[in-house]
């Protein structure tokens, strides 16, 4: 179960790796007030049931051969459940940004300490700030909150009637001690949150219990299907494109963009300029840094200027422009951003417009903008001394080969695709795989559930023009900034 932030992806996968049936469903994000992003849990449980029930009727899947099931979830959003367990208010998403004051408040409190025990600094998106915010603004709901969970375990809840989180995703929550493996006390004392509210932890491969009475008479599921915790949906996404070694990142283009390199164990530190969160696989870690509007930038544009145009021939378009797109410089930061600049009341800019340039040098400038930002992260791990030869590019984004071309020629390395581009689905499904028994280690199942596809090559002409580019784009963010956020004072205002 692949549940991401615009659609929940179900995908029923053999021992030997293939999907042999797959379904989706769409659901809404409501925005009810700039910088604010939420989803009804509800949706998401309906959604992910008619995705099964469509797998069992359309598809001829028979629900008794459905061995194990597991997760990748879109992570940090704030599900707050009362004693019976219901939902109390919809889910607050990993893009709202609404949390300012309350990031503020956690590290005039406690300052490195914070930093020092989860190994985050405590950003709008992530899930303590979320339950600070609720506490201070709507604190009749938070006097009936029970636990939380985030939206993968909500989901995981529902099916097998058992309340857990799993640990790749509570470290997004940044009120998990990331090396130790546990809840912070300390932090739950600093800010007033009973310890009692945080669920049990269990491990990504970890049996979670079996499909219940309760879901199964909803779903036609079978109560003999064995639930795995899941992961993150960027530590699913790389364990499904097999990165599992520190010589290799990936770049994942979905709603978000990531970069995300593993990590063999917990002694790296960037101070909290990249995100540092327990991996899918027992005992390891990855380092990340995330565009928040990757995909979302292009799918705005396409929505603002080309809606009733086919997303494939419409990102082709670019291909009319020229490398750098005729000078034309986009930055993606059009909900915020938060690596390498944490900000989340900067906005994005087309900068250097022309008289002469067309449709395609914007729909160009897109998406080289949002590999800049990728680039932008990469400079990190270089300053650290980190070193990879490859990237894996997984996501909606990398279904488009000009894409993959300008990733190549912006990272100047080389820039794999997928055979079966399903990152994150086949991550879970990994797990579930893992968890079943069927394979040992993670690793030994990743030998034969991943298949890499076309290697794109960084061409020498092209790595030259954006390099120059690239530095240019570097100055934008300083360069925008204050005007930027008087303009976003002013859209609030009026
Ligand atoms: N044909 C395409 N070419 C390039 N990008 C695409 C294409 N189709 C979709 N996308 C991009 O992929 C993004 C969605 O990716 P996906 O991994 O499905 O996201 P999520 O898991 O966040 O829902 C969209 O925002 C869009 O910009
Ligand atoms: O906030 C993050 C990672 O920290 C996002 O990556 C979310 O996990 C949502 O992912 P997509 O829906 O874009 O895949």
């Amino acid at each position: 179960m692949d549940l991401g932030t615009s659609a929940v992806k179900v995908s029923a996968v053999d021992r030997n790796g293939n999907i042999v049936a797959q379904q989706s469903f769409d659901y809404e994000l409501s925005n009810p007030k700039p910088g604010y992003s939420e989803q009804n849990p509800e949706d998401w449980v309906s959604g992910t049931t008619v995705a099964i029930v469509r797998l069992i009727l359309k598809d001829g899947i028979k629900p008794e051969e459905i061995e194990g099931i597991s997760y990748s979830g879109q992570m940090h959003g704030l599900v707050l459940l009362d004693e019976n367990n219901q939902v109390l208010r919809p889910a607050i998403l990993w893009n709202d940004t609404r949390t300012t004051k309350q990031r503020e408040e956690i590290l005039e409190t406690m300052g490195d300490e914070y930093i020092n025990i989860t190994r985050n600094q405590p950003l709008e998106g992530f899930t303590l700030p979320k339950i600070l915010w609720v506490k201070e603004n709507e604190p009749n709901i938070f006097a009936k909150a029970k636990t939380f969970l985030l939206p993968k375990d909500y989901l995981r809840y529902r099916m097998t009637g058992k309340i857990q989180m799993e640990y790749s995703d509570a470290a997004g929550t940044v009120l998990l001690d990331v090396a130790k493996k546990q809840w912070s006390e300390t932090i739950c004392n600093k800010f007033g949150i009973p310890v009692s509210m945080c669920p049990p932890l269990i491990e990504s491969i970890g049996y979670a219990g079996n499909i219940s009475e309760s879901y199964s008479l909803f779903s036609g599921m079978s109560t003999s299907t064995k639930v795995f915790g899941g992961a993150a949906d960027n530590a699913a996404g790389a364990v499904g494109s097999g990165i599992l070694a520190p010589n290799m990142v990936m770049a994942s283009i979905g709603t978000s963009g990531v970069v995300l390199k593993y990590e063999d164990n917990s002694d790296v530190d960037y101070q909290g300029k990249l995100h540092f969160f327990n991996h899918a696989i027992p005992d390891k870690f990855y380092t990340m840094g995330v565009t928040l509007a990757a995909g979302y930038s292009l799918s705005w544009l396409k929505k603002t200027f080309g809606p009733n145009e086919d997303f494939t021939s419409f990102v082709s378009t670019a291909g009319d422009s020229t490398v750098g797109a005729n000078g034309l410089i986009f930055t993606p930061y059009i909900v915020g951003e938060r690596t390498p600049h944490a900000d989340a009341d900067i906005r994005g800019s087309f900068i250097g417009v022309d008289g002469t340039d067309k449709r395609s040098d914007f729909v160009r400038a897109v998406l080289e903008g949002i590999i800049y930002s990728f680039a932008d992260i990469m400079d990190i791990f270089e300053e650290k001394g980190q070193d990879f030869d490859t990237v894996v590019s997984i996501g909606g984004g990398a279904k488009s080969p000009l894409w993959l071309q300008i990733q190549a020629d912006i990272f100047n390395r080389k820039v794999v695709s997928l055979k079966n581009e399903q990152g994150p689905g086949m991550g879970a499904a990994m797990l579930a795989a893992v968890g079943l028994g069927w394979f040992d280690t993670v690793q030994d199942c990743a030998k034969e559930f991943v298949h890499f596809g076309k290697v794109y090559e960084p061409d020498a002409e092209n790595v030259k023009k954006y390099r120059e580019m690239h530095q240019i784009y570097k100055q934008v963010y300083e360069a925008t900034k204050d005007v930027s956020h008087q303009l976003l004072d002013y859209r609030r205002k009026y």
